[in-house]
């Protein structure tokens, strides 16, 4: 079996569908679980209608028409008129309808995930229709079915066990008489059967669940670039193509911001030796970049990474004491209580210093230190990630910014810009 992933991109519109389904027929005979994202910027969408649902506000009928709107042009010009297609289509339209007319709860979190996977479950089913007028080997799987979850609402965390006991039950039956799967990415339930989703940019970290517990011999993501470059192309010209790659290279640029795959989709392929592909849906014959166990090509080039938005905390004892382990502890648990992922840090004797993200609220983090430390703050800040740096890289990058902070171990420099 192998794992396909198609994020937004690849679904964007007709023609994109109708490229996914050429990409698949270049692969007969091959069990193949296919991943599948909201279409195009349709989980920004769906955002906003969470957030006019959320405050009642009037704009949420236009922003409900749009996503119709959205989808009826994409089926229309893919051809699909029959009944049973559009019993399904209007049943997902009015399960949405129905869910936006109910008063919210109290729950933000709870709401959101009832309502952003309407995108998948859109695309999916349009994906899956498309792909059943050219061949009869394809069957639609709900993947909630599949990926079972806490009830971390936004952030779930898989339930491993209960995944694999799932996955025995809904998928083996599927692949004794069809060959090709497609499912959602970014969605999982609860064990209350509750909507969960796994953290924006999560169907990466989907298609690896599905390869991990159905022992995939590889992963595929299909991207709008020629695989993993050692920067992003939309800000340097010049990039490089990571053509074969280790797990752990992959995870460190991932994790430091290299969005081209969401950091947790390493992890169970690492842990179970699986390959990960990432090609050009452009170019799909082209080898793309493949990320495995070996390091033996890591050091060939510089890759680096710009973290826009971030804010640099201090944290000074008002008692003057020291920055040690109690302190420390404290410190941390109540970052983990708002959900904060230090981006970097560094101590002194009597301050600790953190950068994260700026979309945290600052003003509760201020409130929950407030009593204990002197909290200051420097926002608008630039994370940039050098990995296999060298002298030429840093001062080219840096230019004409000012250096705040600056971070070196052997592999990898770590510098904040303003
Ligand atoms: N190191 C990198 N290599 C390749 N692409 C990158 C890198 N860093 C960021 N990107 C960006 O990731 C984009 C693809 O990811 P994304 O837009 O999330 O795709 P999708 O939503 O379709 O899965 C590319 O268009 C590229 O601009
Ligand atoms: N649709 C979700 C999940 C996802 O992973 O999307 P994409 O593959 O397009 O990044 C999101 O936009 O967050």
């Amino acid at each position: 079996m192998h794992v396909f992933k198609f994020g937004g991109a690849s679904v964007k519109d007709a023609n994109s569908v109708k490229n996914v389904s050429n990409i698949i027929g270049l692969f007969p005979n091959q069990k193949t679980i296919i991943v599948i994202s909201a279409m195009g910027k349709v989980t920004n969408l769906l955002e906003e209608i969470i957030h006019a649902y959320w405050n009642q506000e009037t704009s949420l009928k236009t922003l409900f028409a749009d996503f119709k709107k959205f989808h009826d042009q994409i089926t229309n010009e893919l051809g699909l008129k029959s009944k049973d297609f559009e019993l399904k289509k209007q049943t997902i339209y009015q399960t949405f309808s129905d869910r936006l007319n109910q008063k919210p709860s109290k729950n933000y979190n709870y709401e959101y995930d009832q309502l952003v996977p309407f995108g998948e479950i859109m695309s999916t089913t349009i994906v899956a229709s498309y792909l059943q007028t050219l061949r009869k080997d394809v069957q639609w799987l709900d993947a909630r079915e599949v990926v079972r979850t806490t009830n971390l609402y936004r952030e779930a965390r898989v339930k491993w066990d209960l995944t694999s006991q799932a996955y025995i039950e809904k998928v083996h039956p599927f692949f004794k008489t069809d060959s090709v799967i497609v499912t959602q990415g970014f969605i999982g339930q609860t064990d209350e059967g509750m909507t969960t989703t796994l953290g924006r940019e999560g169907s990466d970290f989907t298609a690896a669940i599905f390869a991990f517990i159905g022992n995939a011999k590889s992963v595929t993501i299909w991207k709008d670039v020629p695989g993993m470059l050692n920067a992003d192309p939309r800000y340097f010209n010049g990039t490089v193509l990571l053509k074969k790659i280790s797990f752990k290279e992959a995870v460190e640029l991932a994790y430091y911001g290299a969005s081209v795959i969401h950091p947790k989709t390493i992890q169970p392929l690492q842990n179970k030796d699986i390959p990960l592909y990432i090609k050009s849906f452009l170019k799909p014959t082209d080898a793309g970049t493949v990320i495995q166990a070996s390091t033996e090509y890591d050091q060939e080039v510089p890759s680096y990474i710009f973290k826009e938005n971030q804010i640099l905390v201090s944290l000074t004892p008002k008692d003057f004491s020291f920055v040690a382990e109690d302190h420390l502890t404290e410190i941390f648990a109540t970052l983990a209580k708002q959900h904060i992922r230090v981006n970097l840090m560094q101590n002194s004797a009597i301050s600790f210093s953190f950068l994260m993200d700026e979309k945290h609220d600052i003003n509760t983090l201020v409130e929950n230190f407030n009593e204990t430390y002197k909290v200051r703050y420097n926002s608008g800040l630039q994370l940039l990630t050098i990995r296999h740096f060298n002298d030429e890289t840093i001062n080219r990058l840096t230019v004409n910014k000012t250096t705040i902070l600056t971070q070196k171990s052997r592999e990898m420099a770590r510098i904040i810009l303003k």
